[in-house]
């Protein structure tokens, strides 16, 4: 048998959710580039689900669909209250909380496609009052219900800080939404494939989807950009801290990309929001050093920014939590789930590679005293 370590350039699936051919990503064939300047994340939720661009009417009725189904049940938060709370990390309670989800809905394991796109609104609009709430309950603060009249970036920021964001966030923030959508393959949406090719339910596919996530090679990495972001301190202590690391074979998180080779599209405008965002704050020093880090790793290593580097300072420029990075990932990332969860289940066949054995051979079996 032979192997392809970390299976790369195995096409595992057909999807018609997203593609990258060429280094060019689409939604559904929309460029990236194009949603990215255009779209609200409403309009990609409903894109990547349905296959098409919602009209008007189709567009209200999903946000209508989505405001009625945020409030997450109390006896979450109610359990949010008696974690370890000063040592638990928001992907973690998140993956707890989603799985939880489905111990309160009653049609968590009705196995049919009216049920489970029902149960991907309610994913979808719970996900961003559970990463919110959390945030409020560690700070000793009670969860903000959403507003039923903001949309889906406002309605984030609003629950997060307790006030009605300005344009120029709920800008930034629905832009970093439509970015982190979808991308084919990667290794949380597999993971959430191969769960549901079971036919286990929904719940439990995005609940292993988040663990995935979770990971500093996946998601994980935007906060630890912004934690080297925050210990290199100062634009002209980068380049010895990068070359150090290099020098220590350290991994540079943020850089590298199992798929892009010329470099991920949505760096560039994740690049552009951290320069205009900086700007706002007037901490540019986040964006310079940034842009350092980015020129010593790309001239010492050829090795091209991913769409985790510059969404650290990004965030970190909306004021939100370092440790809320890979949640807010999630937020987005589940719309690009539930649609690979939707489309497994339509056209389903378990999901079952194999292993090439390289243990040891004709063992016998040793009785513990002669061990
Ligand atoms: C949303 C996302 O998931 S985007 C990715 C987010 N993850 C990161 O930013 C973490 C840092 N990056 C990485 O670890 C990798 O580039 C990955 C995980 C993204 C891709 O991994 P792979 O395709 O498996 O590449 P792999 O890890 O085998 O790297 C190939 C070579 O490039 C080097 N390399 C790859 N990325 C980096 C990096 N960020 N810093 C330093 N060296 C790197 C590896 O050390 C390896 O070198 P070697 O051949 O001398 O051993
Ligand atoms: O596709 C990947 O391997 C990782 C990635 O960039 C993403 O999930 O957005």
């Amino acid at each position: 048998m032979s192997t392809t370590r970390g299976l790369e350039g195995v096409v595992a699936t057909t999807s018609s959710v997203s593609s990258i051919i060429d280094d060019v990503l689409t939604y559904q064939g929309f460029d990236i580039d194009d949603l990215a300047d255009n779209a609200t994340f409403e309009e990609v939720i409903y894109l990547l689900w349905n296959g098409h661009l919602p009209k008007e009417n189709e567009l209200n009725e999903l946000t209508k669909d989505l405001a009625a189904n945020m409030d997450v049940p109390k006896e979450i938060f109610d359990f949010m209250k008696q974690y370890p709370i000063e040592k638990v990390h928001p992907m973690a309670a998140l993956r707890t909380a989603v799985s939880q989800l489905g111990l309160y809905d009653d049609e968590a394991d009705e196995m049919n496609e009216e049920a489970n796109k029902r149960k991907a609104v309610k994913i979808q609009a719970q996900i961003p009052a559970i990463v919110t709430g959390f945030s409020r309950i560690r700070e000793g603060k009670e969860p903000i219900a959403p507003k039923a009249d903001l949309g889906f970036a406002a309605n984030f920021l609003y629950m997060l800080n307790g006030e009605e964001p300005d344009e120029t966030s709920i800008t930034a923030f629905n832009k970093a939404l439509v970015l982190h959508a979808d991308h084919e393959l990667n290794a949380s949406t597999f993971t959430a494939r191969v769960c549901v090719a079971t036919l286990s339910d929904i719940y439990s596919g995005v609940t292993s989807a988040i663990g995935a996530l979770k990971g500093p090679l996946h998601g994980g990495a935007n906060e630890k950009v912004m934690a080297m972001l925050s210990e290199i301190g100062e634009p002209d202590k980068a380049e010895d801290y990068i070359k150090k690391a290099m020098a220590n074979k350290e991994k540079i998180m943020g850089f590298g990309h199992r798929v892009y080779k010329q470099g991920d599209p949505r760096a560039k405008h994740l690049r552009d929001m951290s320069e205009r965002l900086t700007k706002v704050t007037g901490e540019t020093k986040w964006y310079d050093m940034s842009l350092k880090v980015e020129e010593v790793v790309t001239n010492e290593k050829g090795l091209l920014p991913n769409v985790d580097f510059y969404s650290a300072s990004v965030y970190h420029s909306l004021g939100i939590d370092h440790d809320l990075f890979t949640p807010i990932f999630a937020t987005s990332r589940a719309s690009g789930w539930l649609a690979h969860i939707l489309e497994q289940y339509s056209d389903n066949r378990l999901i079952r590679p194999r292993a090439d054995y390289v243990g040891p051979d004709k063992q016998k079996y040793v009785p513990m005293d002669q061990r």
